[in-house]
């Protein structure tokens, strides 16, 4: 158990078996017969590819290990050997056609945008309006970026395609008994799955629990899983709460197991509205989901307590802690009287600390912050709250009446282990990709899967068998050229209408879809799957390397900066033990001084193969069954070098950061690490499932909103100004990527064009001038096409993404909202850090709590928190309201109206406004209750209108045509 050590240096390191040990002494048994299988098929040192067809002659000549299972086993494959080797050839992901009239037809409307957009800047251009030529030259100013940005939104979606995963196949290939694997023993490669949080307030521990709850129980073998909670905030709440979690997951996981429960995550699978009881059949399924039931709403209430019980606890021993240092006192100053020794004074008071339950310091963050206490200074802290699982399954027990009826349900449950990285001030922490780059060392270092999973603390796994679909893309033919697999974000708990683009349809279902046909989604922070030599910084595996037919390449690592994996050896074992090259001191430099991290990259890499039985990609892939063997037990060595590298001097002098895993610098670190992979010529792939793989929750309040998008824009920015910047990138981008990361660069930026444009109507009505001479059938035909062909676009999107108009509208009203406050701040954010080097903070969204409020689901959406983002849009919707009020008066009034200038104003000033409509409720807070603002308002406007109403009065009475001047 832990206990309290002085030293900073060197933090503590504890290992709390839970009751999972017992399950060690099981696969003793088998893991004989499993040696016999290892030998038969280790990889052989050609790594040539063992075809299926000569393998089954094999099992018919009898020459494999048979005992009378596997006889039967034999059996079944002759007869449904031909069906099997089917589904083993078949490949493991296809595209899914979207219709080709669609595609064209969209392309078409595209082109034609493009030549007419062109046409109208050039007549633009050459028509000047003379009586207001400053109208005119802002005007066309922002009409030409808006072109240009609309342009470099636009084409890198000319080649959406869809797909689709076979996870038939997948098993077929892996996990059915064959000729190379007769026991029919997972071969599935191991996934570790990151989780992150960073502050208990924010962030509640329940909402993670759930998370890593959802995790625990999904559908992929225990033994090739692991699961990571990083949490940032060092919270003992969050520790505690994870270790509740931890022990609701031996009944939790094998109910879901038995009874095939959808969502894996409890607190939304007994919020369903859904009648639990539809196609459950099993007869004892009423009394199972009542216990488990109980048992979550227990759990939920202690966790719930937690905070309660921690600062009871922490109360008792802190006032015990003060006695014995009042008595400690005392005796010192009896003796100095008495005595007359020279003892250096006792303090008399004790230190507020937070208290353990077994009676320790919490080595984390106190609520009382310490020095060495507190949120940026603490020592760093791993703790197994889940031991690996043995290698075979562990079917649980039958039911007492009072306990769950467990017979043949495997209950064993995936390693849990809780991280805490260390930080000490005047280090920077590099906020979440710093906290992800801890996570993949130390889970090198304890599980190494050769891929993992990254996940947001309120991302949960909503569908169980996700993680399958996603092994689909990089177990497919060619796979090993996968960076990662990005699933689509989902949210819950927003409101129907989804009045902020919360959602964000369009860009997961338009902009990532798109992405896809060319070189793959962007990495969005959430819900992906790593290969984890892509994050190494591997370069992907060489096209010439298939074409070699030699089949021999070098042994290490090449003297270039470039790590490509191809010059990794085939098979560990033969990897970097024959010569003493210089090169291989390269990679500790780069991977920092852990012997035992260095040499587990070459194992990542080899077991993150596709199998070998494919012909094409022979090569480099993985024998079959060159995977399955018990996993080591974690001692403590292991855990104290996990420990080690997640101190914060690790990264010290080596390449994490810059050229390995997370990239540092912005706030945005998903983007621009997933751009540093397909820079380097990998791809990727999108996984939409159906039903949703994770799902999450987004701020439904316009406040968090704006913050949510000010990071966002503000991390693009730090983006555009780095090295990270596309137009710097090397020629292994492909061109619509280039222009789909340049996008994301820029477009912040055009906020300042969207600022003017949106001042441009109150301008032009208050002068009444507009920004052409007069109304020209010219300039009305032009934006008349441009309009109606942004409107067959969206229809057309709308019909090949799935999305709906509605969602693409709101997505369209947020761009100008976001542009005229969080985009315009971002920008001068980024350009603050650019020329004085002003550090960018990451705020946190809140997550609220799922279901607190029981009258009102959206009450957050009401919720009205004022920022300075609000003001600019504020400005903009007054001045057009009152402009277009005061145009109409005067235009009325006037003796000579120009109404065709009022007309082209009012156009421009409702445009503005109706993208401002979501906004303006946001600021009216809830419904019914009228909010100050409104008498503001009409305050405002009456006195705009009475001064108007004066004033024209007045210019009649002097008899001139004041307007006309
Ligand atoms: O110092 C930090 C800061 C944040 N986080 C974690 O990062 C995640 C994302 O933070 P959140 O406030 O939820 O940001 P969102 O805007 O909702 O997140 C999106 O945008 C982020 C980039 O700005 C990505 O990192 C996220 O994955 C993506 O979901 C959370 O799990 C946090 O716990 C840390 O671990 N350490
Ligand atoms: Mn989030």
């Amino acid at each position: 158990m832990m206990s309290e050590e002085p030293s900073t240096r060197h933090p503590r390191i504890s290992h709390v078996s839970t009751s999972t040990a017992d399950i060690g002494s099981d696969f003793g048994s088998s893991s004989s017969d499993f040696a016999k299988y290892i030998v038969q098929f280790s990889p052989t040192p050609d790594n040539n590819p063992v075809p299926v067809q000569i393998a089954l002659e094999d099992i018919d000549s009898g020459s494999s290990c048979k005992d009378d299972e596997s006889v039967q086993t034999d059996l079944r494959i002759s007869e449904e050997g031909d069906a099997l080797l089917y589904k083993i050839s078949q490949p493991l992901t296809r595209i899914v056609k979207i219709s080709p009239i669609i595609i064209a037809l969209y392309r078409i409307l595209i082109v034609v945008r493009v030549v007419f957009l062109g046409l109208f800047l050039v007549w633009r251009i050459t028509n000047p309006n003379d009586k207001a030529i400053w109208l005119w030259f802002l005007s066309v100013i922002c009409e030409i970026w808006f072109a240009f940005s609309w342009l470099i939104d636009q084409i890198p979606r000319l080649y959406p395609v869809n797909h689709g995963t076979d996870t038939e196949a997948l098993k077929a290939k892996f996990e059915s008994p064959n000729p190379n694997n007769p026991t029919g023993k997972s071969d599935l490669p191991g996934i570790d799955v990151f989780v992150s949080t960073a502050d208990a307030e924010k962030e509640p521990p329940l909402v993670t629990a759930n998370t890593i709850l959802s995790i625990l129980s999904v559908d992929y073998p225990v033994e090739k899983l692991s699961c990571y909670i990083s949490d940032d905030g060092g919270s003992l709440l969050t520790f505690e709460a994870m270790a509740e979690a931890a022990s609701f997951a031996k009944i939790w996981v094998p109910f879901c197991r038995k009874h095939k429960i959808e969502p894996r995550n409890p607190e939304s699978y007994f919020g369903l509205k859904r009648d639990p009881y539809k196609d459950k059949v099993r007869y004892d399924f009423v009394r199972d989901r009542r216990y488990v039931k109980r048992g979550y709403e227990e759990f939920k209430v202690r966790v719930n307590a937690l905070s309660h019980s921690i600062r009871r606890r922490s109360d008792a021993f802190n006032s015990k802690e003060e006695i014995k240092a009042l008595e400690k006192w005392k005796n010192w100053k009896v003796k100095v009287e008495e005595d007359q020794i020279k003892e250096p004074k006792p303090s008399i008071v004790a230190p507020k600390a937070t208290w353990m339950s077994d009676g320790t310091h919490w080595p984390g963050t106190w609520s009382v912050p310490c020095p060495h206490h507190s949120k940026g200074d603490h020592a760093s802290v791993i703790q197994v709250l889940l031991d690996p699982p043995g290698d075979e399954p562990v079917t649980g027990l039958g039911g007492d009446g009072r306990a769950l009826d467990f017979v043949g349900v495997d209950i064993r449950l995936p390693m849990l282990v809780y991280v805490s990285r260390e930080k000490r001030p005047g280090y920077d922490h590099n906020k979440k990709a710093g906290a992800m780059n801890a996570l993949v060392r130390a889970s090198a270092i304890m599980s190494n899967g050769p891929f993992i999973l990254n996940l947001d603390c309120d991302h949960y796994v909503y569908n169980s068998r996700a993680f399958r679909d996603g092994i689909c893309f990089m177990m497919d033919r060619d796979g090993d050229r996968v960076c990662y697999v990005q699933f689509p974000q989902r949210f819950e708990g927003i409101d129907p209408s989804d009045r902020y683009a919360n959602n964000n349809t369009v860009f997961f279902d338009i902009n990532l879809r798109a992405l896809d046909g060319i070189q793959g989604p962007m990495y969005v922070g959430t819900g992906c799957l790593f290969r984890r030599t892509a994050l190494y910084g591997f370069d992907p595996p060489d096209v010439l390397v298939e074409e070699d037919p030699s089949g021999c390449f070098s042994c290490c690592y090449p003297k270039t900066k470039k790590r490509n994996l191809a010059t990794v050896a085939s098979e560990p074992e033969y990897y970097m033990d024959d010569e003493e090259d210089e090169d291989i001191c390269l990679i500790p430099k780069q991977f920092g001084s852990s012997s035992m991290l260095v040499s587990s990259v070459k194992v990542a890499e080899f077991q993150g193969r596709p199998l070998a039985t494919d012909q094409s990609s022979s090569r480099r892939g993985r024998p079959p069954g060159s995977l399955t063997g018990p996993r080591e037990p974690l001692d403590y060595a292991t855990v104290s070098e996990a420990v080690n590298v997640i101190s914060c001097w690790y990264e010290d002098k080596t390449e994490w950061g810059m050229s390995i895993g997370w990239v540092y610098g912005s706030v945005t670190e998903d983007v621009v690490t997933g751009f540093r992979m397909h820079e380097k010529g990998w791809r990727s792939f999108y996984c939409v499932t159906e039903p949703d793989a994770f799902r999450g929750t987004a701020p439904i309040n316009l406040t968090d909103r704006l913050h949510q998008v000010l990071r966002w824009a503000t991390g693009s920015v730090e983006i555009f100004f780095s090295r990270n910047n596309a137009v710097l990138a090397g020629r292994k981008l492909k061109f619509l990527q280039r222009i789909s990361y340049l996008n994301v660069g820029i477009y912040p930026f055009t906020s300042i064009f969207i600022l003017t444009y949106c001042f441009l109507p109150p301008l032009s009505l208050f002068s009444g001038q507009f920004v052409v001479d007069t109304l020209k059938p010219a300039f009305l035909v032009y934006l008349l096409i441009i309009s109606l062909s942004i409107c067959g676009l969206a229809v057309l999107e709308v019909k090949w993404s799935g999305i709906s108009l509605e969602e693409w509208w709101r997505n369209e009203q947020f761009w100008l909202i976001g542009g005229t406050s969080a985009h315009f701040v971002a920008v001068l954010q980024g350009i603050l850090k650019v020329i004085a080097g002003v550090e960018i903070s990451f705020t946190l969204t809140s997550k609220s709590s799922t279901g607190d409020d029981e009258d009102d689901e959206f009450a957050d959406l009401y919720l009205f928190k004022w920022t300075a983002l609000m003001i600019l849009p504020l400005m903009i919707i007054v001045l057009n309201i009152v402009a277009i009020l005061f145009a109409v008066c005067r235009t009325v009034f006037s003796e000579n109206p120009q109404w065709s200038n009022l007309v082209g104003g009012c156009f421009f000033a409702c445009w503005v406004l109706v993208h401002m409509y979501p906004f303006a409720k946001g600021l009216m807070g809830r419904r019914g209750r009228t909010p100050t603002i409104v008498y503001v308002w009409s305050g405002l406007i009456a006195i705009c209108l009475s001064l108007l109403y004066i004033t024209i009065k007045n210019s009649e009475i002097d008899g001139g045509s004041f307007w006309l001047t």
